[in-house]
């Protein structure tokens, strides 16, 4: 075998598409900054414990796993980096009022999450710690639709759904709270089969509103619908409450879809979640939602919501980035040379200097203009090329 081959789904990213991908980090990035919230970076790898705290067997299967050299102890490569922002806001921060964290990095995964996807997605989210009403949920949302209305995607469909649904049907049903896990797997799959032979011996109410939430999933008006098909438990209520407020607050930025069944994520979600979707994309581009247990698991209680994405897919829909217009100047030491240069660099033109017996080949700029010493004037002009 080659020794420059990379591992599957591991892959190097090219000048043009690097550049995209950069352009996208730093616009995200600066709109996060515009609503306020602060910027950290967690390391790429902690203890395992640390990092699997308050997270379910997802997350612990998509942990890359090594030994510390130092202390012999089990490390982890960090899947996921928004647990590490909890951790930052539970332990170091120590704020009681409201934190607003970003950031963006690399996480590594175990199994790619679809056949070409990649094991290193470049993870960049905002979260909202410290207030446990919906007003948080909201900026979230909001924020994640502009930002990648931002990026180039105007039209999104945001879908949204609720821990609390299962949660509220399983509460007073000892076997189906047993079976929490597995039910969890059969919903998101919208496995009918699964679930019938997993709910053959549950309470009828149980059973009934399980097979139900297969079905609680279009429009807007799927909340109707789930209030009359479901019990009447105050968790439920609650929930479909939650729901209504935040498609609401989405009217006239997005298209607002629920469904019921759809429990993916990290399972360390505690509340509403959302999932945004662009045209032309099957999987969903990025997801959110509330998660209050993980500050808890660190030992302090904080309310958190929020959102994140992989920049690598993102950009991937987004057409080539035009080649940037520059300069192409001789290598010389001529003073006057390097002043112009120099000049023109500051004024934020790109100036690439050819090496000596080599031509410039680039992926990423195009030479509109040669800078060329004028034998009349002496000077160092400008000159286009055609
Ligand atoms: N990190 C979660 C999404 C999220 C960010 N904040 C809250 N939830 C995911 O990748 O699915």
């Amino acid at each position: 075998m080659p020794n420059w081959l990379l591992p599957e789904n591991i892959a190097d990213v090219l000048p043009s598409e690097a550049r995209k991908i950069e352009e996208l980090r730093r616009l995200m990035l600066d709109n996060f900054r515009l609503y306020g919230y602060e910027l950290v970076m967690p390391p790429l790898l902690e203890y395992l414990e640390s990092l699997l705290t308050g997270t379910g067997t997802d997350i612990d299967l998509r942990t890359f796993k090594l030994v510390d050299p130092i202390s012999g102890r089990l490390l982890g490569l960090r899947p996921d980096m928004t647990t590490q922002v909890a951790r930052i806001d539970a332990h170091l921060l120590n704020r009681a009022s409201v934190t607003r964290l970003c950031y963006a990095g690399n996480v590594l995964h175990t199994h790619p999450s679809g056949l070409h996807a990649t094991r290193e997605p470049l993870q960049i989210g905002a979260e909202i710690y410290g207030h446990a009403g919906l007003e948080a949920d909201a900026e979230i949302q909001e924020l994640a639709l502009s930002t990648l209305a931002l990026a180039g995607f105007p039209q999104v469909r945001l879908d949204l759904t609720h821990v609390g649904v299962l949660r509220a049907i399983i509460e007073g049903d000892a076997a189906a709270a047993r079976d929490e896990a597995a039910l969890y797997l059969a919903l998101r799959a919208k496995d009918v089969s699964d679930l019938k032979a997993l709910t053959a011996n549950y309470a009828p109410q149980t059973r009934d509103a399980l097979l139900a939430l297969t079905q609680l999933y279009g429009d807007i008006d799927v909340l109707k619908k789930a209030r009359e098909v479901l019990p009447d438990l105050p968790g439920i209520a609650k929930a479909l409450a939650e729901l209504a407020a935040l498609a609401a607050s989405a009217l006239g930025r997005a298209e607002v879809a629920i469904d019921l069944a759809d429990l993916r994520g990290y399972q360390y979600e505690s509340g509403a979640m959302f999932a945004l979707y662009v045209p032309g994309l099957p999987n969903a581009v990025a997801r959110g939602g509330r998660y209050d247990h993980v500050g808890e698991a660190f030992g302090r209680a904080r309310p958190a919501t929020g959102f994140s994405l992989d920049l690598r897919e993102l950009a991937r829909l987004l057409p080539t980035a035009e080649r940037k217009h520059s300069i192409r100047a001789p290598w010389g030491n001529a003073p006057e040379l390097k002043e112009k240069i120099a000049e023109l660099r500051k004024s934020g033109e790109v100036v690439i200097q050819s090496m000596p017996g080599h031509s410039n080949e680039l992926d990423e700029f195009e030479c509109d203009r040669a800078l060329v010493l004028d034998d009349n004037s002496s000077q160092w002009i400008l000159k286009n090329l055609g």
